[in-house]
């Protein structure tokens, strides 16, 4: 049950203070609000936050069930209720899996073998002794898989494109658009393509619809389906399902049901991170996850960055009704990270019962937004700056660029630490009259000008600095939201691992596809068949 009074946290809320002021009165807030692990530093002292009500919410973590549900997830419960399945994500990124065990099953010994067998096709493909049917060396991959399947390998390998080095490219296959694999399909040779079918369920429509498009290419161009089954791997847990659409045993990599589609990255989802970026490198992102595991299993909360970003979230959605949270890389590679962490927590925490199914009375999970620094300054910062809206904003750095071109980094880092500064302190009226008149303005000018140039400053942000977006740390990174995502799951008593909400739009378009295709549509509402009719129009 959540412990979390709400009305007293949207009491203690209403007594803030200046941010200014907080900073004037005191030297020591920037050191007293920070927490560093491993080389990462996160400053929250530019949060609406004094001693006090950070201590209030320190003690709400602490009489949480924060701690019981984190060790039952550890033990293997079944703490996603809804499907009855353990939540082991965190298992996949131990370097050492030897006698793990699951209801008898031996976890570690099958962690191993799909990890060998990942290295032994990421080194195939490599050395380019993966022959296609033709006998020339494989050249591209296709991935196809959608949501969890996708966003995680397509993260990662935008924020470490300088590790790349792969003779073999890579394609991304996600969206039932059929632009997307038309595309793909006309750059390519089917006699040199893998195709890789990335789907738990393996009854995902536009994983399959997607697949069956690009099995149809290879049969178009004369393959057999012994050729096919040559040139078509899966990872699923499906095996069946694979197996019915023509993938040979031997070229399916498992995947298990205690792991959620949004946390297996560190599956053989991965397989692309580690095709491209080699498989040392790949083990390098699971050793920075499991090292931020290991700060958040054993850190005291008040010094754990998951349980602190987790609170400063309650803190904002809950306490001021803030519902959403800006995700501002200032680094060009880490520009899909918002898109990922929008799956990550809107999927896992965009809930509106608790895990026994009653109605939960507070908001829950923030709207997720944002995009690379400083692409964003000159677009949405001025809402942020000045708009009667508060966003909690995530800036994140990484310290060492991953460039010669030091200059340009050193601006970067101004930028970002220039817009935490500005929206914390703002700008006065008394600045803004006194910059006009400074700028040669007449009274009667400046008084009119500057109401436009006062910022109200007291915007909430954190700053997270990285040493480096190495693998290490990117995997540090995304375990660091898993967790803040886990730990507000649990203050709000939700279970984060199911997404039923997602199933009525699925559901609805079976009947809508059929009614597209000239089935009657006059059990569906008006607008719905109007919108069908249109459609139908211009076949
Ligand atoms: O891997 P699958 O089973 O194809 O699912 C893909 C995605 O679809 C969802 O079930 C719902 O959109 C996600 O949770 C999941 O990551």
């Amino acid at each position: 049950m959540s412990v979390l009074p709400w009305p007293a946290l949207k009491a203690l809320a209403s007594q803030q203070g200046s941010l200014r002021q907080a900073f004037a009165d005191d030297p020591s807030r920037a050191e007293r609000f920070k927490a560093s692990a491993m080389g990462m530093t996160l400053d929250y002292s530019k949060n609406l936050i004094n001693t006090d009500n950070w201590q209030a919410l320190q003690q709400l973590a602490e009489q949480s069930q924060i701690k019981p549900v984190l060790n039952a997830m550890l033990a293997g419960d079944k703490i996603n209720n809804t499907e009855q399945r353990s939540v082991w994500h965190m298992m996949l990124r131990k370097a050492d899996v030897d006698g793990l065990k699951l209801d008898g099953e031996d976890i570690g010994a099958a962690i191993s073998n799909c990890r060998s067998r990942m290295t032994a096709l990421v080194k195939q493909l490599h050395q380019q002794e993966y022959l296609g049917y033709t006998g020339t060396p494989i050249t591209d991959v296709i991935w196809v898989g959608i949501g969890g399947s996708l966003l995680g390998p397509q993260m990662a390998l935008e924020a470490l494109t300088p590790y790349h080095f792969s003779p073999v490219k890579l394609h991304f296959a996600g969206n039932i658009d059929g632009a997307v694999v038309s595309d793909i399909v006309k750059k390519l040779d089917p006699a040199t393509t893998l195709v890789f079918v990335a789907s738990k369920s393996f009854g995902t429509e536009e994983t399959k619809q997607n697949a069956l498009a690009i099995r149809q290419w290879f049969k178009d161009s004369g393959a057999d389906s012994a050729a096919i089954a040559q040139h078509f791997w899966a990872t699923s847990s499906n095996v069946a399902a694979a197996a019915e659409f023509g993938i040979v045993e031997q070229n399916i990599l498992p995947m298990w049901d205690w792991v959620g589609g949004r946390y297996s990255l560190w599956s053989a989802i991965g397989f692309p991170v580690a095709l491209i970026i080699g498989s040392e490198h790949f083990s390098q992102l699971l050793c920075g996850a499991e090292a931020m595991d290991q700060h958040f299993i054993e850190t005291p909360f008040s010094q754990n960055i998951p349980v602190i970003l987790a609170l400063l979230g309650i803190w904002y959605i809950n306490g001021h009704d803030c519902q959403a949270q800006a995700l501002l890389p200032y680094s060009h590679y880490l520009r899909l990270l918002p898109s990922y962490v929008q799956q990550l927590d809107m999927e896992s925490n965009g809930k509106s019962v608790n895990v026994n199914g009653h109605a939960l009375t507070a908001a829950t999970a923030p709207v997720i937004w944002g995009d690379a620094g400083t692409n964003g300054q000159h677009a949405y910062h001025q809402l942020l700056h000045q708009s009667r809206l508060a966003v909690p904003a995530d800036f994140i750095l990484p310290l060492k660029p991953a460039h010669v071109l030091t200059d340009h980094h050193q601006r970067l880092a101004a930028h970002c630490f220039a817009q935490t500064q500005a929206l914390m302190q703002g700008k006065t009226r008394e600045e803004a009259t006194a910059e006009c008149l400074a700028a040669g303005m007449s009274a009667e000018e400046a008084a009119a000008l500057a109401p436009h140039k006062v910022s109200p400053g007291n915007k909430p942000s954190n700053t997270l600095l990285l040493p480096e977006l190495s693998p290490y740390y990117l995997g540090a990174l995304i375990a660091m939201y898993e967790h803040k995502v886990f730990c507000q799951g649990v203050l709000w008593d939700l279970n984060s691992f199911d997404q039923w909400g997602v199933e009525l739009g699925k559901q609805l378009s079976g009947p809508i596809y059929q009614a597209l295709a000239g089935a009657p549509t006059d059990t569906l509402d008006s607008s719905t068949q109007q919108l069908i009719a249109a459609f139908l129009a211009q076949k």
